[in-house]
């Protein structure tokens, strides 16, 4: 099902497949049988209808769980926009493979599968200050490498990227996608002359790339990178398969977004997995209408946050199958 050009890809986004209302109402009237308060579980409690509206399941499952990292080197790196040189992104690319990453610890924690998907690694995109980050052939590439590595059957899809200098890309997209100023964030650790330096290279950004501020997709295409292309069409692609996602921080969401701006309830199969420390994190989650699961200042990416959501997720719907209901248990309701 990959996507020939960027028309089948804008028609696919413009209309999004939607949700099983059916199969969460299931969910839902279940959840309110169960021994507990109403509301009492928090947030947990609208994670298994999430998941059934998604999965088309009345009772969803959690056996086959995914995290799909996908990774890409930036020409706009050689800016200067972070302190680790682009060289890092292949060998942290090593680093998953041979299972030393922080990623890799999570997810086996969580159950999941990681696959680690390289993206022309030797081939930076453009430097999108001077030049569209992407041609349409190259973006569609990028686009189709995420839909290619969705499994068909995974029943929740974690996404997260690796690429030395894609906050800048993010950023620049959440400029064009949202409006606005201060976008940029620390990213690895950017001191103040650093961070001042990429507010204005993506100022810059966006005075090139006009179209980027018309259209979402024009800004993934001129502004984003190979990694943000592919979680864009993972995100699209699962969707279509019957697949809730966990996005990670701000880069992996400022890549989903575009889908929420095509299309309204664009990314309601979407959870953001955590609130990154990266500043402009909770401002996108905000234009978004997302709340993210957890909050614990992490600022790493590598799909990090959305896996550690994993263990929420699997909570929620082990709370949901396992609990006893108040007519099995005996128990008495509130008092009239
Ligand atoms: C060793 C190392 C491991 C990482 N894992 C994720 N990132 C994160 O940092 C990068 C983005 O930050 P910036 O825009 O400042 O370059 C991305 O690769 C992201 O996934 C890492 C960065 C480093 C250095
Ligand atoms: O939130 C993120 O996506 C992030 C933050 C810092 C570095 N890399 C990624």
């Amino acid at each position: 099902m990959p996507f020939h050009d960027l028309k089948a890809l804008r028609e696919a986004a413009l209309h999004p497949i939607p949700g099983d209302d059916a199969a969460a109402a299931a969910a839902d009237s279940r959840q309110a049988r169960l021994t507990k308060p109403p509301g009492s579980l928090g947030r947990l409690e609208g994670i298994p209808a999430w998941l059934a509206r998604w999965q088309s399941r009345s009772e969803p499952r959690l056996e086959r769980v995914a995290v799909l990292v996908f990774a890409g080197n930036h020409g706009v790196a050689a800016q200067g926009v972070s302190p680790y040189p682009s060289a890092v992104t292949e060998q942290m690319v090593a680093n998953f493979a041979a299972g030393g990453g922080a990623i890799n610890q999570i997810a086996r924690l969580g159950g999941a599968a990681l696959h680690v998907v390289p993206l022309e690694l030797d081939r930076p995109t453009e430097d999108f200050t001077e030049r569209p980050a992407m041609d349409e052939a190259d973006f569609l590439a990028a686009v189709n490498a995420g839909v290619a590595a969705v499994a068909p059957g995974t029943d929740l899809l974690c996404l997260g990227e690796m690429g030395i200098g894609n906050t800048t890309a993010g950023a620049a997209m959440a400029a064009a996608l949202f409006g606005g100023a201060g976008w940029a964030g620390r990213g690895t650790g950017l001191d103040d002359a650093g961070l001042a330096r990429k507010e204005a290279l993506v100022r810059t950004a966006l005075a090139r790339h006009p179209e980027a501020r018309q259209d979402p997709l024009q800004a993934a295409r001129c502004l984003g990178g190979r990694e943000l292309a592919a979680i864009l069409g993972a995100t699209l692609a699962a969707r279509q398969r019957g697949i809730p996602v966990l996005l990670d921080g701000f880069t992996c969401t400022a890549a989903a977004a575009p889908l929420a701006l095509l299309a309204p309830g664009g990314l309601d199969h979407v959870l953001i997995g955590h609130l990154s420390a990266e500043s402009g994190h909770g401002r996108m989650a905000a234009a978004l209408d997302l709340v993210p699961l957890l909050d614990l200042g992490l600022r790493l990416g590598e799909g990090s946050g959305a896996a550690l959501a994993i263990m929420l997720v699997r909570a929620a719907l082990e709370c949901h199958r396992g609990m006893a209901s108040f007519a099995s248990a005996g128990i008495a309701g509130p008092a009239a």
